[in-house]
């Protein structure tokens, strides 16, 4: 029994992703996503809630032939410790799955194997590149599967992006 470990901000869970799952899917029996920066939302970088980056997730993996855990992880400010973090909120994993550099480091100084994955057409299945459509009104919807438009729907997401990547409105003088 092989349990794999991916991490990422998933802001949003696009198709890139998914293609990444459906091939560790491939070598894995079971999955632990791990959603990065959980506690970071309502931003322009981080738009979504650690919950909702959950039923983005748990919604879209559905009808995987996989079993998997999405586990929301908080931000510590000490890289040092971030894998023992990370192992204390997690089911037990094998390997690790990641590109990021800082991550692939952190993980292979405590001892575990760590593997890359190809970017699948990265021009597009970006998160900054979707959060970017949202905010300029154009269509994003391609990109995702489509239980992740749905809950993107369920909570207003485009008008919050929208919103908070609005600058502050001026004040009307009083005089
Ligand atoms: N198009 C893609 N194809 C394959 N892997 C991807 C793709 N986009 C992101 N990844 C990988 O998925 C993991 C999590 O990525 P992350 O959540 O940061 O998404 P992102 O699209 O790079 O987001 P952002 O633009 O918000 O930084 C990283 O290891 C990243 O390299
Ligand atoms: N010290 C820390 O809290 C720490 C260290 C390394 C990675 N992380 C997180 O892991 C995630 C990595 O995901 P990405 O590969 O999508 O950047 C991010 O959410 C990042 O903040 C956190």
């Amino acid at each position: 029994m092989t349990r794999g470990f991916y991490i990422g901000r998933f802001q949003p869970y696009h198709q890139g992703h998914h293609r990444v799952v459906a091939d560790i899917a491939e070598e894995v029996d079971e999955l632990v996503v791990g959603i990065g920066s959980a506690d970071q939302s309502h931003s322009v970088r981080n738009p979504f809630t650690g919950g909702e980056r959950i039923m983005m997730i748990t919604k879209a993996l559905a009808d995987l032939d996989l079993v998997t855990y999405a586990v929301p992880l908080e931000d510590i400010n000490r890289n040092a410790v971030w894998v023992s973090h990370v192992r204390s909120m997690s089911p037990n994993f094998d390997v690790a799955y990641s590109n990021n550099p800082l991550v692939v480091r952190l993980f292979e100084e405590a001892g575990i194997e760590v593997r890359g994955s190809p970017m699948f057409d990265r021009e597009v299945l970006r998160g900054t590149e979707i959060r970017e459509r949202m905010i300029a009104g154009d269509d994003w919807t391609e990109l995702v599967p489509d239980a992740v438009e749905n809950v993107v729907s369920e909570v207003d997401g485009v008008e919050r992006i929208r919103q908070v990547s609005d600058t502050d409105v001026e004040a009307t003088p009083n005089d």
